[in-house]
């Protein structure tokens, strides 16, 4: 672990976004190295000597996670932030009978079909705290073969005096983090919050894009969802005059429902906020949308085979409502990472240059393709329709020092040796789907055409 010690160290001086994925189990060793950790990295002594943490996420394996902290840590305070009703509430709180220092916190989902999606980690150390915003589930499969996205923050130091409003960064990471909290209105969080406000976030760079569910209106509209980022890309982003050509890319691992057609809320909602910059966004231009959606193919050829589906939701009966939306896929790649057999878990957004050498930004986050998760406007663009709770983070250039756009490879060699290129994790230029035989991956329909890695078939259901 002092190995880890020495390349996070050199990986804080030598790559200022402390972006990382998962370590991947089965690929070459030199993809598993300073851009990859597992989460045994993120809970280890290396990282600070826990006295507590909050474990925010959708799905848990209790006894599986307490054994990720290192022995020393695994009896200090947890509390796990869900989203379980009912039954499946009882079954997790079974799950943590034999862990007297582990509580819970029932996050309220009162909006049908709302869930509690966001992926966070609060570690309190005894000489400050981390936070750590990412993709993965809390359990094994997710941190195995997939391709997961993982920020780390710096250490934030504890302040003299306690403060909700001093030790805020220019990106208001702080503020963004205790509204994102109070949003929950749990008295269990109550401590975390305090806590939060006595440390020193000032070193923050990122821009926290958050979902809570509700009816969101007035200044609230813009806190939350894709309005938030059309805000902050329209204050912070890029000239519109530099990426009116430029394409928006969305990547992720599941799709709401769309409606009947693009304009519907895709290209008329999302992709207006998508395409926010500064100088306002000329009507007349409505960008290239690109989205990058895993195929069957890609999905049967994985590291896991078929099974690697069962993360990636998509039901048949949702697509084929929406045809319209597999003109805009393309597949899975990534070989400049060595990930292309590791199924995407993570989701990420950007702008990139026509030539794939900048963006513009980079979000990565735990937000599907769904209005669920991003909010859909209603009563005349009034207010925003969020039903979950999702939260990602958005580097932006003018925060990482003053430049317009972001270097970006996904290619390990040059991401190794170079100090400032922003690493993506799969490759540009896309890879269509190939006409006439790819078809996104739908996880409810069977597949027994050809074996998958292990030489199996799907039969779902
Ligand atoms: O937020 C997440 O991470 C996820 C949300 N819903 C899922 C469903 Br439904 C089925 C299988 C996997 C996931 C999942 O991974």
């Amino acid at each position: 672990t002092s190995r880890f010690h020495v390349v996070t160290k050199v990986y804080e001086l030598a790559q200022p976004f402390s972006f990382f994925l998962t370590k991947v189990a089965g690929i070459a060793d030199k993809y598993n190295s300073t851009l990859a950790l597992d989460i045994k990295d993120i809970l280890s002594a290396d990282m600070g000597n826990l006295v507590a943490s909050c474990q925010f996420n959708y799905m848990f394996d209790i006894p599986w996670l307490v054994q990720q902290y290192p022995k020393e840590f695994r009896s200090k305070p947890l509390l796990i932030v869900h989203g379980e009703q009912g039954p499946s509430k009882t079954t997790l709180e079974a799950e943590a009978i034999d862990y007297s220092n582990v509580r819970f916190c029932q996050a309220k989902l009162e909006m049908l079909f709302g869930t509690h999606h966001t992926k966070m980690m609060l570690l309190q150390y005894d000489t400050g705290m981390r936070v750590v915003i990412h993709t993965s589930n809390l359990i094994k499969q997710d941190w195995h073969q997939k391709t997961q996205g993982i920020w780390i923050s710096p250490l934030f130091p504890k302040m003299a005096k306690p403060s909700a409003t001093e030790g805020d960064s220019t990106t208001h990471f702080k503020r963004n983090l205790l509204e994102y909290l109070s949003a929950y209105k749990a008295y269990q969080l109550k401590d975390w919050i305090n806590n939060i406000s006595e440390h020193d976030m000032s070193t923050a760079r990122v821009v926290i894009i958050g979902s809570v569910p509700g009816r969101h209106t007035g200044d609230q509209m813009k806190s939350w969802g894709h309005m938030k980022l059309k805000r902050v890309l329209q204050q912070h982003g890029p000239s519109n005059g530099v990426v009116k050509n430029w394409p928006v890319i969305g990547q992720f691992s599941s799709i709401g429902s769309m409606g009947a057609n693009k304009e519907a809320w895709l290209c008329g909602e999302w992709l207006q906020s998508l395409s926010a910059a500064t100088g306002g966004t000329t009507l007349s231009s409505v960008p290239l949308l690109k989205l990058v959606f895993p195929t069957k193919d890609n999905v049967r050829c994985s590291l896991e085979g078929f099974p690697a589906g069962g993360s990636i939701p998509y039901s048949i009966n949702v697509a084929k409502k929406q045809m319209f939306l597999h003109d805009f896929f393309h597949q899975w790649r990534s070989e400049g990472q060595g990930r292309s057999r590791a199924m995407p878990h993570i989701k990420t957004y950007l702008r990139p240059s026509p030539d794939n050498q900048k963006t513009a930004w980079f979000l990565v986050t735990s937000a599907n393709l769904s209005k669920a998760a991003w909010g859909a406007l209603e009563k005349k663009g009034t207010q925003l329709m969020i039903r979950s709770y999702e939260i990602g983070v958005l580097f932006l250039p003018k925060f990482f020092g003053g430049k317009d756009l972001f270097d970006v490879s996904s290619n390990f060699e040059m991401l190794k040796s170079s100090t400032d290129v922003f690493p993506l994790p799969f490759d540009l230029p896309l890879t269509d789907y190939i006409k006439g035989k790819d078809r996104p991956w739908m996880w409810d329909i069977p597949y027994m055409d050809l074996p998958d890695t292990n030489g199996n078939i799907w039969c779902p259901g």
